[in-house]
């Protein structure tokens, strides 16, 4: 019996007698499965994936995708396994860890086995005759669309796992029905930032993970994202009703206890500028009584320990301070810095060269250095650093974009080599900052 089966023998765990110098980490496993009974197999997986992964002897990559053939043979079908290792007591997912990483610093290995929904989302609509009414998409999570949306937003290390962490644990709180007379947690997260750095994608990232590691607690999950513009009807008075009849849908959701409500709002500060403007023209009409209708529902909604609510504004001067008040957390999203850029922008030329687009001088068979590497991921890493230095101050989503509009200013219908794709995306580069100059705002 291995280091790793001892520890999981369902008996609790006591880590300090292991010797002080060995550094202990979690395992976090999130298995996708495709089984329809899964519910009724699920602690038998978790339980066969647990002595699986003990016998393994090592794992390779601080974050990878488990090859389901090292598992052994296995007794239902499954959509992907991905696993995380934590250091015990720290947030900082893999930092510390080297690899090849030996299984027998594992102290808890935790699965997550869950279903993908493959359901679109479904709209809310306020007036069957309008057709600008849709007030609500209601997404089914974790969702099939958004397996690879965690991992494809990178930030300064630790932005991520703070939120999830703070998440996780309000949400804990909330379930064990702590009083809120003696402890203050609201379950509002605000996201604030400049647009295009990811807000709206990052709480949606953040609802599917948390499905999935809520997957033991609730049987489901919804995302309702909420468009604040459709909340003004054209007939002013209406307009407290609408958000009142929309609040009514997600009750509906939430009363079931079993069920996980996430609520993002979007765009808050599109709420809070109507309440202004409205204020200086003293017209307390319409938009005050869509503010106050929200912060009421708003109010009423979070007292279920089964919901938890995101909160995004582009504009920090803008947003009402009603709502900044009720967040518990208030986390910038700022542009990316030099490494992130460079991780994104990589991750974007990985993605062509793998769908044939480009070829890859990187890889290819150069003389190696002293060091090992060779003369083709010399030139590919200096470049790709040389790059992401002129591209501070973008976007993410502007970052994102920038390697199509590359490939289409290098006019090659068949594959491009990587020398002349840099070369077309340093001259899109200094397009987009001309253009951002001239606009004074990203309009890629
Ligand atoms: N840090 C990042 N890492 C990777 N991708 C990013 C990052 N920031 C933005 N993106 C990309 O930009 C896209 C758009 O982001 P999103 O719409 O979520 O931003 P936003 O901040 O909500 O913008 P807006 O305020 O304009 O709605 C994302 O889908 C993602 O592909």
């Amino acid at each position: 019996m291995n280091f790793v089966s001892q520890l999981n023998d369902g008996n609790g765990r006591d880590v300090n007698h292991y010797p002080k110098h060995l550094k202990l980490y979690n395992l976090i496993v999130e298995c996708a499965v495709k089984d329809l009974n899964f519910e009724e197999r699920k602690q038998q997986i978790i339980q066969h994936l647990k002595s699986s992964i003990s016998s393994l002897e090592s794992i390779t990559r601080a974050e990878f995708y488990l090859d389901p053939k090292i598992l052994g043979s296995l007794d239902f079908e499954l959509d992907y396994i991905q696993c995380f290792v934590a250091p015990l007591k720290s947030l900082k997912l893999g930092s510390e860890v080297e690899f090849p990483f030996n299984t027998s610093c594992i102290s808890d290995i935790k699965v997550h086995v869950f279903k993908l929904s493959n359901d679109e989302p479904a709209e809310e609509c306020l007036d069957d005759e309008e057709e600008d009414s849709v007030a609500a998409t209601v997404w089914t999570v974790p969702s099939r669309e958004w397996i690879y949306l965690w991992d494809s937003l990178i930030y300064d290390e630790g932005i991520k796992e703070k939120l999830l962490h703070y998440a996780y644990v309000s949400m804990m709180l909330a379930d064990k029905r702590i009083k809120k007379d003696i402890l203050c947690v609201n379950k509002v997260i605000l996201l604030y930032g400049p647009t295009g750095s990811g807000k709206t994608s990052l709480c949606k990232a953040l609802a599917q993970k948390l499905a999935i590691r809520f997957s033991n607690r609730f049987s489901s999950a919804n995302l309702v994202e909420i468009n604040s513009h459709s909340l003004f009807s054209k007939y002013f008075s209406e307009s407290g009703k609408l958000v009142q009849k929309m609040f009514n849908s997600i009750y509906e959701l939430a009363e079931n206890p079993n069920s996980l409500v996430m609520v993002l709002i979007d765009e808050v500060e599109s709420l809070a500028l109507a309440r202004k403007s409205a204020a200086n023209r003293s017209e307390p009409g319409d938009s005050i009584r869509v503010v106050n209708a929200m912060l009421t529902q708003l109010d009423r909604i979070k007292k279920f320990p089964n919901v938890l609510i995101f909160v995004t504004s582009n504009m920090t001067s803008s947003i009402d301070l009603a709502f900044v008040d009720r967040a518990d957390i208030k986390q910038y999203i700022g542009n990316p810095k030099c490494g992130v850029i460079e991780s994104i922008l990589e991750s974007c030329i990985k993605e062509l060269i793998q769908k044939g687009v480009l070829s890859s001088d990187r890889a290819q068979g150069e003389s190696r250095l002293r060091n090992g590497t060779s003369k083709g991921e010399l030139y590919f890493n200096d470049t790709l650093k040389e790059i992401a230095v002129k591209c501070e101050g973008l976007s993410g989503r502007c970052l994102r974009k920038l390697p199509v509009l590359a490939l289409v200013d290098g006019c090659y219908d068949e594959v491009m080599p990587l020398s002349e794709f840099f070369f077309s995306l340093s001259s899109v580069i200094d397009k987009q900052h001309k253009v951002q100059a001239e606009l004074g705002q990203e309009f890629l």
